[in-house]
């Protein structure tokens, strides 16, 4: 299978045309519930499809999170094979939310599952998390690379207890997430128009003018709406890099299923209110 067009120029492409904003796939059992579902295969299936037939047609990132299908064993994972697939059909980037992280051959066949072009989970990017040491990523970098996927590293994540990890001072005087930062940056070093190694960095985290987030690459940037975080938050927390931020929201559209127009309007309510945010700075 002949590679794909790197991940950062892919994504750089969908955020100018269709605007930034990602929509999360979470399934969770609460609003399986609201939206008058059985918490059950055929319920998760239909929540996912209705997802993907409101919004995969028009935003630039569709992220499911996985967890939300392995609940259900082979069966979830079927669905969510069949809803990567529609997605990226419809023409929506797939960010898979697995948040893997491993050491040595076993993360080389974690890439596999989801890197490898032809797998039955190819998605466009992984989230992975770099706490085994970032070096231990090294196996989905490479494959990464040599698909045209990308990555998302988990950075400075959105939930308040990440910080006794990721705000930690290292022996050299720079903080643990600085130093995925850094890490980030040199691996997209030179690409254009974009790299495709992003960073998870939380729109709830306030001020960041501390850290370098000039990473070239992408910053996905979940925590709005069910989390607290607003889009007018953007510019604070992200200065002159919220060209590159990726917005997440999750609970705060799918809250509005199943009706499918609704889904598109809370959707769109988003975009807009992300496209006014980031105006201009
Ligand atoms: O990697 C992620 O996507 C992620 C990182 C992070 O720091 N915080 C975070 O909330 N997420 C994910 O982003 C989504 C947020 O969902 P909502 O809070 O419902 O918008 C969930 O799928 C989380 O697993």
């Amino acid at each position: 299978m002949s590679p794909l067009e790197p991940f950062g120029a892919r994504l750089r492409r969908a955020m100018d045309e269709r605007g930034p904003l990602c929509v999360g796939i979470d399934p969770h059992a609460s609003l399986l519930a609201e939206w008058g579902l059985d918490d059950d295969v055929a319920g998760l299936e239909r929540f996912s499809r209705t997802v993907v037939e409101a919004v995969a047609d028009r935003v630039a990132v569709l992220k499911p999170q996985s967890a939300f299908f392995e609940r259900f064993g082979s069966r979830g994972l079927a669905v969510l094979e069949k809803s990567v697939q529609e997605a990226r059909a419809a023409g929506a980037l797939v960010v898979m939310d697995a948040k893997r992280g491993d050491i040595g051959s076993t993360m080389a066949a974690y890439a596999e599952a989801f890197l490898r072009p032809g797998a039955p989970l190819f998605s466009d990017a992984l989230t992975v998390s770099p706490y085994l040491g970032y070096g231990s990523l090294s196996p989905a970098v490479a494959l990464a690379r040599e698909s045209g996927a990308g990555l998302f590293v988990l950075a400075l994540t959105s939930n308040p207890e990440g910080g006794e990890v990721q705000h930690a001072v290292r022996a050299d005087g720079r903080t643990v997430g600085a130093t995925v930062l850094a890490h980030l940056a040199a691996e997209n070093a030179g690409e254009e128009p974009l790299g495709s190694f992003g960073a998870v960095v939380g729109a709830t985290l306030g001020d960041l003018s501390s850290y370098d987030l000039a990473v070239n690459g992408p910053l996905l940037a979940p925590g709005i709406g069910a989390q607290g975080a607003t889009p007018a938050d953007l510019p604070r927390v992200f200065g002159a890099a919220v060209r590159n931020v990726v917005p997440n929201v999750s609970r705060g559209v799918l809250r509005h299923g199943p009706d499918v127009s609704a889904l598109r309007g809370a959707a769109e309510r988003f975009a807009g209110e992300i496209r006014a945010a980031v105006a201009g700075v």
